[in-house]
Order: C-alpha cells, then sequence, then structure tokens
C-alpha cells in the first residue's frame, strides 16, 4: 500500500498525464478527459478504440445506465467507441454544464464493464483530484499501476499528524489555539480551534466542511459563513470546545466540482441531484479525519453542534462518542430556502 503512489497518480491526472489502475478483474490505462485535450487522446489512443468511463449517476442522465452497474450512483459505466466519439463528443459525455447548449449526438451505447474494481478506483481518483470522474480507458497492463489500496492509504485518516500550533485570539474567542494537521501527501492542511481551556467537561464541537464561497466570499447559497461565525461565538459561550475546519470543500467534490453543481442549480437541479448528474455521491466527505483530529487532540467524547444526523453517526463510527447533538440552525435568506429544504426533505438535517 503506497499512499504516495497514488499522490503521483492524482499529480497526473491533474497534469492530463495518462494513469493505470490495477484491479482484481483488470487493468485499466486511464486519461482523464477533464485534462486531456484532442492530441493527447491521439498520443493515448491512435486507433481510437478507448471507451469512454462515467460514473453511473451521469449514465443515468445521458440514458445509458447499464443494468449491471448503475445500482449505486457512483458505480461505473463503460461507453462504447464508435468512430464519431471524438475528444469534443468525450467532452460533452463527461460534463453535465454542456448538456444545454451542445445537443448530444448518439445513440450511445454501454458496454459490459469487465475491470469493475479498477473502474470503481477510477471514479474515486476523480473525486480525491477534484476532477470530472469521466475517462477515456485502455484495458491494458502497465508496470507503474496503481491499486486501489493505494488509494486507501492515500486517504487513510490515520495518517493525519499534529504538524503545528500556535496562540491565535479570532473574533469573538481571544483564547483560542490553532492546530494544524496534515499527511505527507495532502495537499489542503486541515486544522482546529481549540476555544476556550479543556475543563474536563465534553467539549462542544462543530465539524465545519470548507466553504470558499460561503466562508470568506459571503455567498448567500448556502449557510456556511453565518454557521461558521454562530458555531465560534456557541463554543465560547459554552465555556470551551473545538471547531475542526476541514478541507472538504463542497461535501468532499472540490471547489470547481462544487461550481459545476452550482451552474446545474442556476438551470433548476437541488444540491443532490446536482452532485448525482455530475457522477458524485451526494456527500463525499471523509469524517474519519475528524475523528482522528479529536483523538489527536485527546478528546474522544463530544457535544456536536449540528442539524446532521449522519454527520453523528460517521464520528461514531470513527471512534468518538457524541453525548449530544446541539442543534446549529441560522435564518435562511431568500437565496437559501431552497437549499435548506432540500437538506431538510432529501439529506434528513434536522431543520
Ligand atoms: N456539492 C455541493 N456542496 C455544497 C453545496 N452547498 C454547500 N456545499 C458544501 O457543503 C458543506 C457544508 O456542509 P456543512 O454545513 O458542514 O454540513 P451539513 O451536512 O450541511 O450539516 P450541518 O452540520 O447541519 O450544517 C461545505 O463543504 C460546502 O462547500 C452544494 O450545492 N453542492
Ligand atoms: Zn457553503
Amino acid at each position: 500500500m503506497s499512499a504516495r503512489a497514488a499522490a503521483q497518480a492524482v499529480d497526473a491526472l491533474r497534469r492530463g498525464w495518462p494513469v493505470a489502475i490495477r484491479g482484481r478483474d483488470g487493468t485499466l490505462k486511464l486519461l482523464a478527459i477533464e485534462t486531456a485535450d484532442a492530441e493527447r487522446l491521439n498520443a493515448f489512443d491512435p486507433e481510437g478504440r478507448a471507451p469512454v468511463l462515467l460514473s453511473a449517476g451521469r449514465a443515468a442522465t445521458l440514458k445509458l445506465a447499464n443494468q449491471r452497474d448503475a445500482a449505486t450512483p457512483d458505480g461505473a459505466v463503460l461507453v462504447e467507441r464508435v468512430p464519431w466519439l471524438d475528444f469534443d463528443t468525450g467532452t460533452a459525455l463527461a460534463d453535465p454544464q454542456l448538456d444545454l447548449a451542445t445537443p448530444l449526438k448518439g445513440p450511445f451505447r454501454a458496454m459490459p464493464n469487465v475491470a469493475s474494481e479498477a473502474s470503481a478506483a477510477a471514479l474515486r481518483l476523480a473525486r480525491v483530484a477534484g476532477l470530472l470522474p469521466a475517462f477515456f480507458v485502455l484495458a491494458q497492463e502497465d508496470a507503474e499501476a496503481i491499486t486501489p489500496s493505494d488509494i486507501d492509504a492515500h486517504e487513510d485518516a490515520d495518517r493525519l499528524r499534529i504538524v503545528g500550533r500556535a496562540r491565535l485570539p479570532v473574533e469573538g474567542a481571544e483564547d483560542t489555539e490553532i492546530v494544524a494537521f496534515r499527511t505527507d501527501e495532502m495537499p489542503g492542511e486541515h486544522v482546529a480551534l481549540v476555544i476556550g481551556q479543556p475543563d474536563g467537561t465534553p467539549p462542544l464541537v462543530r465539524l465545519h466542511s470548507e466553504c470558499l464561497t460561503g466562508d470568506v466570499l459571503g455567498s448567500l447559497k448556502c449557510d456556511c459563513g453565518p454557521q461558521l461565525r454562530a458555531a465560534i461565538a456557541a463554543i465560547q459561550a459554552s465555556g470551551w470546545g473545538v471547531l475542526l475546519y476541514l478541507r472538504q470543500e463542497g461535501r468532499g467534490i472540490g471547489l470547481i466540482n462544487k461550481l459545476r453543481a452550482y451552474a446545474l442549480q442556476d438551470q433548476g437541479f437541488d444540491t443532490v441531484d446536482a452532485n448525482t448528474r455530475l457522477g458524485f455521491a451526494v456527500d463525499a466527505r471523509n469524517f474519519a479525519i475528524a475523528g482522528r483530529m479529536l483523538t489527536l487532540l485527546g478528546q474522544p467524547v463530544v457535544r456536536l453542534l449540528t442539524n446532521n444526523p449522519d454527520k453523528v453517526a460517521a464520528l461514531e463510527a470513527s471512534g468518538v462518542t457524541v453525548r449530544e447533538r446541539v442543534e446549529h440552525k441560522l435564518p435562511p435568506n431568500p437565496h437559501n430556502e431552497r437549499y435548506l429544504a432540500t437538506k431538510r426533505d432529501r439529506t434528513g438535517h434536522q431543520l
């Protein structure tokens, strides 16, 4: 298991270089459509025979769901390569933002997906890389192939360690310390704000997932910015506690993919369907990271500020005891009303 091999594969995908993944039922060489171009596709596949690998969620939108593999929205579907399926058509298959602008040619046909383990790993690697989950693929052995367990190692929360800490007075909580965590391969560092002084009682804890648009730019589309500031205030008022700032932008799909989801929301899809149509799980976050951070901070028992019962369950699954769920509701605005209603109606939030 090599987290480093997976990190190199993420880097290669981001640069438009091919990578290979070996699963138990076959090896796939992959070219990520988002970072490729016609020339790279030609170098990767001079004979024009590489089919396109898509998520089942995207394939369903294209009416392409392969009966066998489409059971889960983040399962994989192979689209048969035909002569007119060129690079631009591949891009149109990959990116749902283009659906309105470029009517797709067709018909496309799903074909049996032989290397199912490698395909699933490919979709996962695209998410880790923050790319659209869509590839041209060749079933081909490769000495440099990574394996699904390399990706597991890369994503393993137990690799996180504390790398720095300092006093950081923040607005509304002056007696605060910042603690930074990372793994060797991780580009973004997670941080914790330890607010006030531990007094032997379970800390009030907030798991805040990064939202550049809401936290920093004041976006009104979501409730993240107000939730962040209200969490600091609530922790301060409770005596002491911990705010975890988790670098899981867009519920784990990354900033660019979240913006793609926003563009789909502009077309009328809600936050759940937008994720699915892009080919991602509705919530791709790994809360084991939060569990590991709390463990490293020596806090195995917490009171959790959240409206999301899944967060409670995920944190408990990672070995932290949630003694109490404390609700964290803020008043809606005209722009986030529908988003909050979707969270209540479709993702089980107690709002
Ligand atoms: N993919 C996607 N992510 C979004 C969207 N709107 C907000 N987010 C992300 O959702 C995350 C915020 O969720 P949180 O507030 O931490 O958690 P929650 O699951 O809503 O639960 P609470 O603890 O009750 O707030 C951030 O990473 C945001 O970037 C969206 O429309 N699509
Ligand atoms: Zn937000």
